[in-house]
């Protein structure tokens, strides 16, 4: 496994000039990409302005993890110009867009994913991080002209804040949940609701001269209560459906829809709802001709706020299944452990904690026949 530092991921950007390729060369080649079978089940289309908006985002989101939006009200020039401007960032000159690198450690700028650190393979993708406000980081690519870029960057976000709260509303619904049940969505003004400070991730899958061997985002769960993602016209997202004991689950291609956005939940809504809402393992797969762009907008609760399995949501055998976090500390957590971190965090059931408490019986009974008492 290579080191968690970001110094290598930095040198690889330097190196590829994805662009110029005529193979994938050995760092980013993967074994095999189609390693599942597929499926052609659909992810659910949901239109918001519908009635029953809530009890079908509620299903998807036990059976999914994952729909796509339509009637949310973005305007569409406005996602023309949202990825307009991601395009106009990732054709930047390498050497430019390293002037703004994610620095080690860093949140914030131009590298990979994190996760790409717990593989020997690299993507075939290049990201740009904003959190909060984007001018800092854009004067650092663009130090006369970022205008344009920050005024489409900060309007899809004044779009995407109150729809992150209308979404996360619509799910605490479809659980039989109303908004003071969970204190950070009560209005702090007449219009708005405190949220975290707003991250997105830009995200460049660059045209690839051998697809079938190259990983634009290899598999994983979001660490946020769900993903907006918005992925323009071309292909490439995928999600594990169907992860049921006696069915292997599939990947299933999500199909880019004209002013659709796609909502993905994460592993804080998983936390939140004591499992019944699963997060979506999902992943970008790239292709031979086009450049895909996408757009997540990632919506989580204040850093301060714990996140815990909601009490009416445990049953009275059961017991909470996840025990409490805050986001910076899980996104931590994901950073070190990626995939193990919802696990990390997993409590015992009561049937577990029995047997292990039974197990523990049984070994001190077989230490105190073999040896005496147990010295604990
Ligand atoms: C808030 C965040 C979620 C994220 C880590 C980050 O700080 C910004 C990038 C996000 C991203 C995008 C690609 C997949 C992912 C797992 C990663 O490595 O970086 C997610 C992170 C996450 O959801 O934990
Ligand atoms: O590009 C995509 O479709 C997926 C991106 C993604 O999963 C992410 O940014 O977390
Ligand atoms: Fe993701």
């Amino acid at each position: 496994m290579p080191s968690l530092s970001d110094q290598p991921l930095i040198h690889h950007l330097q190196q590829f000039e994805f662009k110029t390729l005529t193979e994938v060369p050995d760092s980013h080649a993967w074994p095999v990409v189609n390693d599942h079978p597929h499926g052609d089940d659909a992810v659910p289309v949901i239109d918001l302005a519908c009635p029953d908006a809530a009890r079908l985002i509620g299903q998807a989101c036990e059976e999914w993890g994952a729909f796509q939006i339509t009637g949310h009200g973005v305007p569409v020039d406005l996602l023309d110009r949202l990825e307009a401007q991601t395009r106009r960032l990732f054709s930047l000159p390498t050497g430019q867009k390293l002037k703004a690198a994610r620095s080690p450690g860093g949140v914030t700028g131009y590298g990979i994913a994190n996760i790409s650190a717990f593989f020997s393979k690299l993507f075939w993708s290049e990201g740009f991080t904003i959190v909060g406000s984007p001018h800092d980081e854009a004067r650092k690519l663009w130090p006369d002209d970022s205008a344009e870029f920050c005024g489409a960057i900060e309007e899809y976000t004044s779009w995407m804040k109150p729809l992150g709260c209308r979404l996360m509303l619509l799910m605490l619904a479809s659980l039989g949940l109303s908004e003071g049940e969970i204190d950070w969505t009560v209005p702090s003004s007449e219009t708005t609701h405190e949220a975290a400070a707003p991250v997105i991730q830009l995200n460049s899958y660059p045209a690839c001269p051998d697809p079938d061997r190259a990983m634009g985002l290899a598999e994983h769960t979001d660490s946020s209560l769900f993903t907006v993602l918005y992925q323009g016209s071309v292909r490439g997202l995928q999600l594990l459906h169907g992860n049921h004991p006696t069915r292997r689950a599939r990947w299933v291609t999500v199909p880019p829809l004209p002013g659709a956005l796609v909502v993905n939940v994460g592993d804080l809504s998983h936390i939140l709802s004591n499992g019944r809402f699963q997060s979506v393992t999902h992943r970008a797969i790239v292709n031979r001709t086009q450049t895909r762009i996408s757009v997540a907008y990632f919506y989580g609760p204040p850093a301060h706020f714990k996140i815990s399995p909601i009490e009416k949501l445990i049953g009275p055998q059961q017991g909470p299944a996840y025990r409490a976090v805050t986001w910076p500390e899980y996104l931590t957590l994901k950073r070190r452990l990626y995939n193990q971190a919802l696990a990390s965090i997993r409590l015992p059931t009561e049937g577990e904690e029995e047997s292990r408490t039974n197990t523990s019986e049984t070994i001190t009974a077989a230490y105190t026949r073999r040896h005496g008492e147990a010295k604990v």
